[in-house]
């Protein structure tokens, strides 16, 4: 498998001494003179993971794809009923759902105000078990190697720094051009808890998928210019049956939040944010109570927690990791083994995507985060500054490729 497993616990003592040569240098040795999987050798200097919680900060393209070379050999498939496969509740890593009388607890593991201080030691596992992406890339490069890379971006704190005022998150023109390069060369989407709408008005590329709602409501280009996709056709939306009761719940929420200074509720549509990230932490306990009062009437939604907010949503069984499997169904991969996703995302919901790719055993979750957070991701980026760079790396190795 590409994604990197577990080593076995006696495994990574015995490779430990071979860390201090760069991982990229240990890769590429292995991989030439012994002809070890890069993933392999990855997996055995890991050992197990660390839990930690992380402080949350708030931080003030190429030639077109040849024809044929990406989406017109595996054109996307005609929309299918999604909702089929979406019954019944939400499972794999939506541990983020909030158990009843831990929601402050809850609030406060994944929105810590300070980070937990991780020792050395501690930062220095963590990075051995989820590296860096940029300074693994040669290992990234040959486990894809003679496969389909297809991309999946998330957008909060991936694409865009996390700010204050959620309307403000816009995205640089560089990560743009960025993106809109890697999309050039490989299928792209983009993976957001926001409403369609409003990612794509903060991406502003029509030639990407668009998967809003946490995954819920999945769009095709809208520019089609390289694959059969039908433009701007809607291909995905389980959670179409709960649109009056979140739009009800968006009213009752809007008006509670009103006496809480700071907080805000953001519709995105099949889905709401209940933000927190300006509101004092003596108040949490108080919203969290009062969303929770408002939800306890509906069985049908479930609150689950990001970075600085609490996302109320169906209990149906689709989330971003769902979303994923979807695309590449729609893309013509599914079930094959030439194709090599990369998700890169930095929040919880996140989690379901790169638990996706470890069961598949194919592609690789990157977690952006500064501090050692538990994940199933394999790799790891610091900051979108980085993804940004990881994406031009990609682009210009695909270029040298094709010469
Ligand atoms: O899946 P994503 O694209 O990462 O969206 C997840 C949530 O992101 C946004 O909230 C987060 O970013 C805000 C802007 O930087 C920040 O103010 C907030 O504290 C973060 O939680 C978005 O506003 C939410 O609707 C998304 O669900």
């Amino acid at each position: 498998p590409s994604t990197p497993q577990k080593p076995s616990a006696s495994a990574s003592p015995s490779l430990r001494p071979l860390l201090p040569l760069k991982p990229t240098h240990l890769v590429a040795f292995s991989h030439r003179f012994f002809g070890l999987s890069p993933v392999l050798v990855r997996s055995l200097v890991m050992t197990n993971h660390a839990a930690f919680a992380a402080e949350d900060a708030v931080t003030a393209v190429a030639a077109p794809a040849q024809p044929g070379r990406h989406f017109a050999s595996f054109p996307p498939r005609r929309a299918r009923d999604c909702r089929k496969a979406s019954l019944g509740r939400m499972d794999l890593a939506t541990s983020a759902v909030v158990m009843a009388g831990s929601l402050l607890d809850s609030m406060k593991a994944s929105s810590p105000r300070h980070a937990m201080s991780p020792t050395g030691a501690d930062q220095e596992e963590w990075i051995e078990n989820h590296p860096s992406a940029l300074e693994w890339f040669e290992g990234v490069l040959a486990a894809a190697e003679g496969k389909q890379i297809v991309m999946f971006l998330d957008y909060d704190g991936t694409l865009s720094p996390i700010v204050e005022d959620p309307d403000r998150a816009v995205m640089t023109e560089e990560m743009r051009e960025a993106v809109r390069g890697v999309a050039q060369h490989f299928p792209t989407a983009i993976v957001s808890g926001r409403c369609r709408d409003k990612v794509f008005n903060f991406v502003k590329l029509e030639e990407l998928y668009y998967a809003g709602s946490h995954g819920m409501d999945i769009k095709g280009p809208t520019k089609v210019s390289n694959h059969k996709a039908k433009a701007d056709e809607v291909l995905c939306q389980p959670a179409t049956k709960f649109l009056p009761v979140i739009q009800k719940v968006y009213k009752t929420l809007t008006a509670k939040m009103e006496s809480i200074p700071g907080a805000m509720v953001e519709n995105n549509k099949f889905c709401l944010s209940v933000h927190f990230r300006c509101v004092e932490e003596a108040e949490w306990d108080a919203l969290g109570r009062e969303v929770k009062a408002v939800l306890d009437v509906y069985e049908d939604l479930e609150i689950t927690e990001g970075r600085k907010v609490l996302e109320i949503r169906p209990t149906i069984e689709w989330h971003k990791g769902k979303a994923l499997l979807f695309l590449l169904e729609c893309l013509g991969f599914a079930g094959r083994g030439d194709v090599f996703p990369i998700y890169i995302g930095d929040d919880r919901t996140d989690e379901d995507a790169f638990e996706v790719l470890r069961n598949m055993g194919q592609g690789i979750g990157i977690l952006v985060t500064k501090f050692p957070k538990e994940t199933s991701a394999s790799y790891s980026l610091r900051e979108p500054a980085e993804v940004k760079e990881f994406l031009h790396k990609l682009v210009k190795s695909n270029e040298t490729k094709k010469g």
